[in-house]
């Protein structure tokens, strides 16, 4: 089985509990609160900031130039969502400007740009996944399941639903599985640890979302 097979099946259960999350089950009936919505877009802002940065060094880092420019490829888009964010959903939905950056975006935002500053380039790759496929997976989960009808929140749903965004995650996935299968099996075990913490960190994400945790 390829690594990126076996490893969704080890987060499995993790990805369960989060379609299970009331954000996510309000999100895709629209009636989650404004107030967490909000929240939960200021600290995506931040996010995305960095999850680009994270991205471009990752980049930096790549063995071919071929994936250099795939990565600066994702990094570049992850810019171009977030100031989508502050030209759209911020107006739109009423979230103020530059945020404090709240406990579960610092853990995540921090465990990223560390993990591509400081770890095998095949960790750092892994560790940046989840934020591909979980929101594929949610986008496409949420788009299958909810009503029809007016949703406040179908932009955000048809973001990562979209087309353009799955090809960036099959693209993800294989150069994930490329690098899982040249490496050693010690690194290969370290990837898989780094999607695990990260898919937890997706979880946490949204958990603060829903109860607005701050420090
Ligand atoms: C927290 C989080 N993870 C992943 C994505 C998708 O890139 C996002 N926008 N936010």
């Amino acid at each position: 089985m390829s690594w990126s097979k076996d490893t969704w099946q080890t987060i499995s259960p993790i990805y369960n509990r989060i379609i299970k999350m009331p954000f996510i089950e309000e999100l895709m009936d629209g009636s989650l609160p404004l107030e967490k919505f909000q929240f939960y877009m200021s600290q995506d802002s931040a996010y995305l900031e960095n999850f680009g940065r994270a991205l471009a060094l990752i980049g930096a880092r790549a063995y071919d130039t071929q994936n250099m420019l795939t990565f600066l490829q994702f990094a570049e888009n992850a810019i171009i969502v977030e100031s989508a964010l502050h030209e759209s959903y911020f107006k739109e939905f009423g979230v103020s400007e530059k945020a404090i950056v709240q406990p579960a975006c610092h853990h995540y935002i921090n465990f990223l740009k560390s993990t591509a500053a400081l770890d095998n380039l095949e960790v750092a790759m892994a560790a940046v996944l989840p934020c591909f496929w979980i929101y594929k997976a949610v986008g496409d989960y949420i788009l299958e399941n909810q009503k029809d009808g007016e949703n406040t929140y179908q932009a955000w749903i048809d973001t990562y639903a979209g087309e353009e965004f799955g090809e960036a995650v099959t693209k993800a996935i294989q150069i994930c599985d490329e690098h899982a299968e040249k490496t050693t099996p010690q690194i290969r075990a370290r990837m898989t640890e780094a999607f695990v913490t990260a898919s937890n960190l997706e979880y946490h994400f949204w958990d603060a979302g829903y109860s607005l945790r701050t420090w």
